[in-house]
């Protein structure tokens, strides 16, 4: 018997857009998903915990990561490392469980590449004010990385062609809403896909 593998989700945007409240709120909502957590070399902020928002790691552990062949996806990001470990993410798609991740768009393009059955969601504010009002507001940053969040932003949103779906996060609850059914009529679509490939393996043995 074939098992079934689990889909990986990989949500994409720009800092400050709101992937991680919109990805919060989906896991209140969606208990079978496996949220894949990241690595950085980033500072870690005042309220983070290690092992839940980030494994926080020096450079050079990261590069040894790298060069070992241990990361799904990394890229250099705002002048620090963010990646993918990629250990967990296949033990959990072997599985049979979706995994999600919620990466920046060079690693995600990484991913596409690589693994081109995820589906891709890229996330965009309602406009780029309010992206810049969101990142002010949240206030994790300084005026200088501000400033170059927002010159990657505009780099981001250029890509978005190259997602299978793009949400604008405009309401949250919308947002969330929109997310969660991509989640699960991807889910429905794989298993109908599955039942019929079974099917015609049946018909096959006989
Ligand atoms: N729909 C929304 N309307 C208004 N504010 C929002 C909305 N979604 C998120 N926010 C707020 O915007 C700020 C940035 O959100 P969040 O930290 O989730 O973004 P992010 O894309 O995960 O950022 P980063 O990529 O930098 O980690 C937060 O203060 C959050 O509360
Ligand atoms: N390519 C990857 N990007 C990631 C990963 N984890 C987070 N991120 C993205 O980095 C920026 C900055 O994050 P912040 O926590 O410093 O605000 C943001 O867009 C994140 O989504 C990852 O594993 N790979």
């Amino acid at each position: 018997m074939i098992k079934q593998k689990g889909i990986l989700f990989v949500l994409s945007g720009p800092s400050g857009v709101g992937k991680g409240t919109v990805r919060k709120s989906l896991f209140e909502k969606d208990t079978n998903l496996k949220y894949s957590i990241s690595m950085t070399t980033r500072a870690m902020r005042q309220g983070e915990e290690e092992g839940v928002d980030y494994f926080f790691r020096s450079k050079d552990e990261f590069e040894t990561m790298i060069e070992e062949g241990r990361m799904l996806e990394y890229a250099q990001y705002v002048g620090n490392y963010y990646g993918t470990p990629k250990q967990y993410v296949e033990e959990m798609i072997e599985l049979g469980h979706d995994v999600f991740l919620e990466i920046e768009v060079q690693g995600a393009l990484q991913v596409k590449e690589n693994y081109p059955q995820g589906v891709f969601i890229f996330l965009i504010p309602p406009s780029l004010e309010e992206l810049k009002n969101r990142i002010i507001d949240r206030g994790t940053e300084t005026e200088d990385l501000i400033l170059n969040r927002l010159t990657e932003a505009k780099n981001e949103i250029e890509m978005m062609d190259k997602y299978d779906y793009v949400v604008v996060n405009d309401n949250i609850e919308e947002a969330v809403s929109r997310v969660q059914s991509i989640v699960v009529s991807e889910h429905c679509k794989r298993e109908r896909v599955a039942k019929e490939y079974k099917a015609i393996l049946e018909g096959e043995n006989k």
